[in-house]
């Protein structure tokens, strides 16, 4: 016997084009070899959400850790999971077996190989606490653990899944490229106007074409574009771009790789905030934490929330 605590692996076979599994079967070996007792659930369908809340309902994770294998997708739906459920104090572990992975760069995981992190939550002795966005939309509450967009990031993220160039991209391994390959149509959405509301006061942005609310620096797999945002701290970022030209896109990129200097740019305008509301007026795209949120306006009531880490 180990004085190691037993697992339940909650895994996403499907994350990263099924690459998960090559991570699940190094993850094993190194637990039989330390004689750690172990159980495995894989994710259904529509994601760990339901399975998580009701592993936990049941009772049925009988003291084990639970332990989340996959994405962004899957993080973010465990923890919703937490969430709904009628223990949403429990505390997760998660090795990051995704395609893009920015919660994990967010927490520094990615510079981790997965048994290095399974070490880790092996031996960990209390759980971290690590901040989450919480967002309320038509009185429904969501946790999102990367960030909220809408527009540009949102046109991209939803042009890329429509594609039928996808499968194709994923195939070769080239996730990232279905994404520049949607640029043309992202361009042709116009600016769109922003209402933000903190507290008793009231701030207008009228041509707005990205909007950003995140709770670490990372987007679209490791870009940097918020690098003060800390997944410890209880905020929120929100960063904001007016209409640009190509040539300040150009420089703003170039800004955001290199320098962090882009918020700094007149163009750009970054809060860091706890509790705050946005409107945006017009039909446009959202994402959260890469899933589609569709085409309509919005009303959103952000404030923070969190959830505990073996770590
Ligand atoms: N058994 C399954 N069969 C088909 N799809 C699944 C299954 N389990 C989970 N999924 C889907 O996987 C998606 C989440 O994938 P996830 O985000 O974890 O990986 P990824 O896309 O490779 O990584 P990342 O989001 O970090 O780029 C969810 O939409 C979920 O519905």
């Amino acid at each position: 016997m180990t004085n190691y605590p037993t697992l339940t692996i909650i895994i996403n076979q499907h994350a990263a084009s099924g690459h998960s599994k090559n991570i699940l079967r190094r993850v094993i070996k190194y637990l039989k070899k330390e004689h750690v007792i172990y159980h495995i659930c894989s994710t259904p369908k529509d994601g760990a959400q339901k399975l998580v809340r009701d592993l936990i309902n049941n009772q049925e994770l009988d003291h084990s850790i639970p332990v989340i294998m996959g994405g962004d997708g899957t993080i973010n739906q465990a923890i919703n999971g937490v969430k709904d459920s009628q223990f949403p104090q429990t505390a997760l572990a998660y090795i990051p077996a995704g395609s893009g992975n920015d919660f994990a760069n967010g927490l520094a995981l990615s510079n981790y190989h997965e048994i290095e992190i399974l070490q880790r939550i092996l031996t960990a002795v209390i759980p971290k606490k690590i901040n989450l966005g919480q967002v309320e939309i038509n009185q429904q509450r969501h946790f999102f653990i990367n960030n909220l967009g809408i527009g540009m990031d949102a046109d991209m993220a939803h042009f890329a899944n429509q594609s039928r160039l996808k499968p194709f991209f994923n195939h070769l391994h080239l996730n990232k490229l279905i994404y520049l390959s949607q640029i043309n149509k992202v361009f042709k959405q116009g600016p769109f106007q922003v209402k933000i509301q903190i507290g008793q006061q009231h701030f207008n942005f009228e041509k707005i074409v990205l909007c950003i609310i995140a709770n670490h620096p990372f987007i679209g797999s490791g870009i940097p574009i918020l690098p003060a945002a800390s997944p410890y701290e209880n905020n929120l970022d929100l960063v904001m771009a007016d209409q640009l030209n190509i040539v300040q896109i150009a420089d703003l990129v170039h800004k955001i790789l290199t320098n962090g200097q882009h918020l700094q740019s007149p163009l750009v305008h970054h809060y860091q905030l706890h509790n705050f509301s946005l409107t945006v007026t017009s039909n446009e795209y959202g994402q959260m934490d890469g899933e589609d949120l569709g085409n309509h306006k919005f009303h959103l009531d952000f404030s923070t929330s969190s959830q505990q880490f073996w770590l």
